[in-house]
């Protein structure tokens, strides 16, 4: 007689959110339910919090609007960026899982040469399962996918390689391209579909793009700020290459991996390319001071945390990229008004108290799973 097979579990269901920062009703989920709707989403809306935004039946959510994160953060609300896309880390900050996913709403399904459908959240959920590996570069690759492995000459004192913190997915049709690219190449579209996954080696640093990204929260989730952008803000799209340079140099000083390639997703929509330029033209010439800052940063042995390095992090900012311009000051300050906060609602009673609720926490909007925290 057949044995009944259990039914197996979306890979990490319980241990997995997914954080999507939104001004516009959530019709694309439908089109990724085979993969998401076994997983709870963190909605953060973004804009109007009077506008209701509209989510298809089935999906577990808990949906914040500015008038939530206000109330959860009090006056630390200050390092949450409005009207941007870098609201997405108010996401991360209230989380209480292991790992993160984040997309953006206009990113869909997209499909291999094969043109069968990508999950993108299992593939990133591998990247992140597997070690990666920065101190030595593998030539065929992810040397733990099925079917590669170490070619001759790597090192076999390096095969364990250390713990993967990113994932970080690519997109076809609209690349995640600047302003002045953009300008210069309206009708350009990513058609090339390349199978691999490499891990970004230790000292490079690289343009992490936050619309189809994963992370562990546990081991590089306090860096994973996106801010200050936006609203009252000089700068904006830069939250998530700000982001991705620090956690890059942290990272590497504690021995973990950032990864780069698949999963791809299908980017539908070209934002506007002036209105990018005019939120962009600062980053542009900034980073070119930027850049060899982080290049050049170096973390003390005593920031044996993510906090401590950031914390270490943020005084550097201020002492070296304050001349710059004065909002490197405030972006200093709010990196630790994000840790403070990181630490206000992860701290361990914080996560008990989690765990408690989300034993029979239905969907619901934050005014009931938080009350006032701060
Ligand atoms: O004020 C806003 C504007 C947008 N959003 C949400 O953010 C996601 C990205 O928005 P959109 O797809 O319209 O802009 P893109 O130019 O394609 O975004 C890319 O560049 C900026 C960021 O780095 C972003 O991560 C990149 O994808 C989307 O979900 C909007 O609903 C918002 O929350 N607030
Ligand atoms: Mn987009």
């Amino acid at each position: 007689m057949a044995h009944p097979v259990a039914p197996v579990s979306p890979p990490l269901k319980d241990d997995l959110d997914i954080v999507i920062p939104t001004i516009r009703n959530l019709d694309f989920l439908a089109m990724w339910r085979p993969f998401f709707e076994p997983y709870h989403l963190i909605i953060v809306q973004d804009g109007d919090p009077t506008k209701t935004i509209r989510v298809p039946e089935g999906f577990d959510y808990e949906l914040y609007n500015r008038n939530d994160v206000n109330r959860v953060l009090g006056p630390r609300v200050s390092c949450i960026s409005f009207k941007d896309s870098a609201c997405r880390c108010f996401g991360f900050l209230v989380s209480k899982k292991k790992y993160i996913f984040t997309i953006d709403d206009d990113c869909f399904v997209a499909k291999d040469p094969s043109g069968k459908e990508i999950n993108a959240l299992a593939q990133h959920i591998q990247n992140l399962l597997t070690p990666s590996t920065p101190l030595f570069f593998n030539t065929l690759y992810d040397p733990y996918r099925d079917g590669a492995d170490f070619v001759r000459g790597y090192p076999f004192s390096l095969r364990e390689g250390v713990p993967t913190a990113i994932s970080h997915g690519l997109w076809l049709n609209i690349p995640d391209y600047d302003a002045p690219t953009q300008l210069v190449k309206p009708r350009e579209r990513n058609s090339r579909y390349v199978d691999a996954v490499m891990t970004i080696p230790k000292g490079s640093l690289f343009p992490m793009c936050g619309m189809n990204l994963a992370f562990d929260r546990e081991l590089i989730g306090p860096a994973m700020y996106f801010g200050l952008m936006g609203d009252g803000q000089p700068i904006g799209r830069y939250d998530d290459m700000w982001a991705g340079w620090r956690a890059k140099v942290i990272c590497d000083h504690l021995s973990l991996g950032v990864k780069t390639g698949l999963p791809y997703i299908w980017h539908s929509k070209a934002s506007n390319p002036f209105v990018n330029l005019k939120k962009e033209y600062k980053g542009i010439y900034w980073q070119e001071e930027i850049i060899p800052f982080f290049q050049s940063v170096l973390l003390p042995k005593e920031c044996t945390t993510v906090q401590k390095c950031y914390i270490e992090l943020s005084r550097q900012v201020k002492e070296k990229l304050g001349p710059l311009d004065p909002y490197f000051q405030k972006l200093g300050d709010a990196m630790v008004t994000w840790i403070e906060a990181w630490d206000q609602l992860n701290s361990p009673a914080q996560q008990a108290a989690a765990n408690k609720k989300n034993e029979s926490t239905p969907s619901t909007k934050s005014s009931i799973l938080f009350g006032v925290t701060y």
